[in-house]
């Protein structure tokens, strides 16, 4: 995926001002911000939910869209749900939704309504929908919010897994934790995303707990 000169404003308030990056194949990419950055609406943008002012989004591919706001309807159940986005996909068989469930720990729900699920086991859910048809570029934006540790774990094993089989990956979120995890990282502010620093992952800790001794 190639971003281009990319604007987008709110009325008079300018949110993007210029956002340019590449989204390479086999790449982890991920880009932090502060609250009310415009990393939301400019996954929205890539993802072609918003419309942009100005600029120029290109990808090749399937895509993978996790939303910050988790859209699901809780009147269906997880099967369900499933199910719907098996035709959306045009998906022969449900086998890598249901291995997403498992490693995820929301195969015990499966016929449970949306509606009656936790937060966490929503956004599973959410992340699951996104990830069922093993698209090609993947948009995620803040997927791991509500999961327990393990199930944060199992999330970054799943979407390394994904780079590793070639998909390009964007992940967004406010945390700047653990972002040695990312092959690149980019921050976005003022209405542009620049190069950041890796920081606050386990392997910066240890490197600091060595120091420290
Ligand atoms: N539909 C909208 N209409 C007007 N202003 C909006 C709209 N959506 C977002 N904004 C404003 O645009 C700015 C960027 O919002 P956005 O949600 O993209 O930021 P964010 O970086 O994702 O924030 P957070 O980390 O809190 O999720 C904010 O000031 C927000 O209030």
């Amino acid at each position: 995926m190639s971003v281009v000169d990319l604007h987008k404003s709110y009325g008079h308030r300018p949110v993007l001002r210029g956002v340019e990056f590449q989204l390479r194949e086999g790449e982890l990419l991920g880009i932090i911000g502060e609250n009310g950055a415009g990393k939301t609406t400019l996954l929205g943008l890539l993802a072609g939910a918003l419309k942009a002012d100005r600029g120029k989004i290109s990808r090749r591919g399937s895509l993978g869209y996790c939303p910050q706001r988790i859209v699901v309807n809780d009147d269906l159940t997880v099967t369900q749900h499933l199910r719907y986005f098996q035709c959306a996909y045009h998906l022969e068989n449900l086998d890598r939704a249901t291995e997403l469930t498992e490693r995820l720990g929301l195969a015990r729900y499966r016929d449970t309504k949306a509606g009656a699920l936790s937060g966490g086991t929503k956004q599973k859910l959410n992340l699951t929908l996104a990830l069922m048809h093993d698209p090609q570029v993947v948009l995620m934006d803040e997927p791991y919010q509500g999961f327990d540790w393990e199930n944060y774990l199992n999330f970054w094993a799943i979407t390394t897994e994904l780079r590793d089989r070639g998909s390009s990956v964007l992940v967004i979120s406010h945390i700047a934790h653990d972002t040695e995890r990312f092959d690149r990282l980019y921050r976005l502010e003022s209405g542009v995303v620049v190069a950041a620093e890796p920081v606050g992952g386990s392997a910066t800790q240890a490197k600091y707990r060595r120091v420290a001794s």
